[in-house]
């Protein structure tokens, strides 16, 4: 077999240190392109293509490819993209350290995606069953509730409580408090990063301080996987819901009037949200369904199901 025109200097070329800054970036900005080009000359290096091939196959310049490997070329989105695309990678792997074991998780992942979602239920059972896995200390008696905003989280989870004879905690006020400021001001001041700090960082102290406890989460826990996950691990996780009408009608009828400027919208927005989060709250280890039902029709519901 004839060999590959580049073949001779694929390996050299491609181990060959672009060069390294002595001393630390001293930005933000500088340390992740860095990051970049380290993650980019080692995925190269891993397929064995030289710049030469790599530029041939993406369509982007040598010149510019060495630039990014020495941290220095702040690349456009979709130059990122063509890179990609050659090394046969998501963009993701350029951007950030992907875990070792991503073949592995790939694979269990395609695996889940094809199951329902009580399906991935009884597989997360199976597998903690098969490997032995005992549930962290404090789970069965430490409830959580997940949901949209207005499903009832707050007023079912007091209730719930005091029918339990447990402390009651509301993230987001332990949130605040960790903060040592209101919600207003910790997205004003931080961002959503910080606000995820934040609430990560509240969970954890409250899943320290022992069991017996009912977790009324905000809405968007969901959307951060790291804290999501802790949340399932510690506690017994109940999704509470409603149809997007009631969840509407609630969140007015406590005066929040801010939907009816423009209904139809708000509406609109409500569902996509519910449309993009139900998926993650379906993972939840239970489901109560509070549509048409009345406050006190949905603690004994509640209470039933966790018994
Ligand atoms: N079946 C029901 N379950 C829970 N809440 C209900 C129900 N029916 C009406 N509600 C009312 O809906 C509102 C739910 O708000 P809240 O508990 O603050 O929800 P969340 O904390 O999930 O945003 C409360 O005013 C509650 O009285
Ligand atoms: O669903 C959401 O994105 C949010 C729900 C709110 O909590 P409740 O669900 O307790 O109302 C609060 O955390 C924040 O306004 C964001
Ligand atoms: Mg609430």
């Amino acid at each position: 077999m004839a060999p590959r025109p580049d073949e001779g200097e694929r390996f050299l070329d491609a181990l060959k240190a672009s060069p390294r800054p002595g001393a630390p970036p001293a930005s933000d900005d500088a340390a992740f392109l860095h990051g970049v080009g380290e993650r980019l000359r080692l995925l190269r290096a891993r397929r064995g293509m030289t710049r030469r091939i790599l530029s041939r196959q993406s369509g982007v310049s040598e010149r510019y490819i060495a630039q990014m490997e020495a941290g220095g070329g702040n690349v456009s989105i979709l130059l990122l993209r063509a890179i990609a695309r050659a090394l046969g990678v998501p963009a993701t792997d350029l951007l950030a350290d992907q875990p070792e074991h991503a073949a592995d998780t790939a694979l269990l992942d395609d695996l889940l995606a094809r199951l329902t979602p009580d399906q991935r239920r009884e597989a997360r059972a199976l597998l903690a069953r098969h490997f032995g896995a005992q549930p962290h200390p404090g789970r069965a008696t430490r409830i959580a509730l997940i949901g949209l905003r207005g499903a009832g989280k707050s007023s079912l989870g007091r209730r719930l409580a005091e029918q339990r004879r447990v402390p009651f905690y509301e993230l987001d006020r332990e949130i605040e408090r960790e903060a040592g400021t209101e919600l207003r001001e910790i997205f004003e001041l931080h961002g959503q990063g910080g606000f995820r700090r934040l609430e990560r960082a509240a969970l954890e102290r409250l899943l320290a301080t022992g069991s017996g406890a009912v977790i009324a989460t905000g809405g968007s826990i969901v959307a951060d996987a790291a804290t999501f996950a802790l949340l399932l691990s510690h506690c017994r996780t109940v999704w509470v819901r409603a149809a997007p009408e009631e969840h509407m009608q609630r969140v007015l009828d406590q005066g929040d009037l801010r939907p009816m400027q423009d209904n139809r919208q708000a509406m609109k927005d409500l569902r996509a949200i519910l449309a993009s989060r139900e998926s993650l709250y379906a993972r939840a280890d239970h489901i109560l369904d509070t549509s048409g039902q009345t406050l006190d029709e949905s603690v004994n519901a509640l209470v039933t199901l966790l018994k």
